[in-house]
């Protein structure tokens, strides 16, 4: 199916033109504020826009962990899953270890366990383009090095915007990263002129 934008308005930054055909792992990287949510946002159908032209597939995308109901379980949030889709729910639960998250409330579990569920929810859903914003960041290495091996599954079939300030996760498992400036939204083809783009320090990651 593919992404395609023509000519797209965001505040502050040039239109953007960008087009991904193949499935697979793209990186989408910027510094705080530059609008990658606001992008997401448009790309989801969340936020409108007033310039420009988009043609995707069908999107998922899951903008905020703190968003779930604190008084449901992930059970109540399966339910409203298609049975093909519960089913892939129910077999990443136990790939990723997260059995034991069954009996608590949403409200009773960690950032690292909300992160957890809603990339259990993301990568269950069916769709064409997949946005992962910044939902792997409080994963323990463990469990992220479970999330990456299914993550090489998942974009087999669609195509994974994925967001991260840890520059060096997204140059080690991304296909290809392209970032959003005031300029537009440009493919890296240097990481170390990216990180000086955004400030990025090595010292902090
Ligand atoms: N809820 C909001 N209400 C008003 N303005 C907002 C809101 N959320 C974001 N903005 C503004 O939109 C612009 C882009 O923000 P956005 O969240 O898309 O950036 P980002 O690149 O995702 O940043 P970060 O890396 O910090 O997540 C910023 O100037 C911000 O102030």
């Amino acid at each position: 199916m593919g992404l395609k934008i023509k000519n797209l308005k965001i505040p502050d930054i040039s239109p953007l033109d960008f087009e991904i055909v193949e499935n697979g792992l793209y990186g989408v990287i910027g510094r705080n504020g530059i609008g990658k949510s606001t992008l997401f946002g448009i790309l989801s159908g969340e936020i409108g826009f007033s310039q420009g032209k988009i043609e995707s597939g069908r999107v998922a995308y899951l903008p905020d962990v703190e968003s779930f109901e604190e008084s449901l379980k992930m059970k109540d949030y399966f339910e409203l899953l298609k049975t093909k889709e519960k089913d892939k729910a129910k077999a990443l639960v136990s790939i990723f270890g997260a059995d034991t998250f069954q009996k608590k409330r949403i409200g009773q579990f960690s950032l690292g366990m909300k992160q957890l569920f809603a990339t259990i929810l993301s990568f269950s859903i069916d769709c064409d383009l997949l946005i992962i914003d910044e939902l792997f960041s409080g994963l323990d290495v463990s469990k992220k090095a479970l999330v990456y091996e299914e993550v090489k599954k998942v974009v087999q079939e669609k195509i994974v915007l994925l967001t991260s300030h840890n520059l060096k996760e997204i140059e080690h498992f991304c296909n290809q990263t392209y970032l959003l400036s005031e300029s537009g939204l440009n493919l890296v083809t240097d990481f170390d002129e990216a990180a000086k783009e955004i400030g990025y320090m090595d010292v902090f990651f």
